[in-house]
């Protein structure tokens, strides 16, 4: 189709936005976000509606631009059921290897890496200058924040958010909700539902409270 809608018109929303421009995959850009009518335009682009009226609409690809894992997968699945088309944005400045299998309504943006045979879910967010290494698996609403890297083999559960600059070790499992600090470095598996923090990495929920 020739229009992409973007569900949310914040900082995020603007970066997906240009990467979406520079694709020259469509004619036209435009925003919706539950701040619209107050919200008019944001980056130069109009924000044409709120959540409700973007799923009135079927002549358009979508992709949501939220931070939040849940609210983003929850909001693509809201829109894939009610019929519009997912898109996937890819920056051009991006490198996606050819084999790589890339989720609907996810984004990759600029000087991000994926290498061959990673299979990155739906609604994923690989951000800019991150690095997702051969045969990695990224389950459904994964942010892999800026510049944050994933050795060869890693299995990422669905919502986990790897915070920017952190590391992961190769053939690591981190099942789903992780929350992994900015700069960490994480050399074990972990269990679902913490965060985990520092050099090398420890849970927050089990550091002893002073
Ligand atoms: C384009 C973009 O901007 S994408 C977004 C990129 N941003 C990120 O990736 C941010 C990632 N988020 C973080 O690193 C956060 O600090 C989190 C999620 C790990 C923790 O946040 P919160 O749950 O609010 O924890 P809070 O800030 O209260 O810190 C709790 C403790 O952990 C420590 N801590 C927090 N973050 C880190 C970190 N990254 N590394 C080491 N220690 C940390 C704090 O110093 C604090 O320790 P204390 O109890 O001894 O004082």
């Amino acid at each position: 189709m020739n229009i992409l809608a973007i569900l949310g018109a914040s900082g995020h929303g603007r970066v997906v936005a240009d990467a979406a421009r520079l694709s020259e995959q469509w004619a036209e850009i435009i925003f919706y976000d539950d701040a619209f009518p107050h919200l008019q335009v944001s980056g130069g682009i109009p924000v044409v509606g709120n959540s409700s009226a973007l799923l009135q609409r079927h002549d358009c690809d979508v992709v949501v631009a939220i931070g939040n894992n849940t609210i983003r997968l929850n909001r693509l699945m809201e829109l894939r059921d009610a019929g519009l088309s997912l898109a996937v944005v890819k920056h051009p400045a991006s490198v996606v290897a050819g084999d790589v299998v890339l989720g609907a309504g996810t984004v990759v943006l600029a000087n991000a890496v994926i290498n061959t045979l990673a299979k990155i879910g739906m609604g994923c967010i690989i951000n800019t200058s991150s690095v997702v290494e051969h045969d990695c698996e990224l389950g459904d609403g994964v942010h892999i924040a800026p510049a944050a890297s994933l050795a060869g083999e890693v299995i990422i559960e669905q919502r986990c958010w790897i915070g920017i600059g952190a590391v992961v070790k190769q053939a690591i499992r981190l099942e789903h909700d992780i929350i992994v600090g900015a700069g960490a470095v994480v050399i074990k598996s972990a269990a679902a539902n913490q965060t985990l923090v520092g050099v090398p990495a420890y849970s927050l929920s089990g550091k002893a409270k002073g």
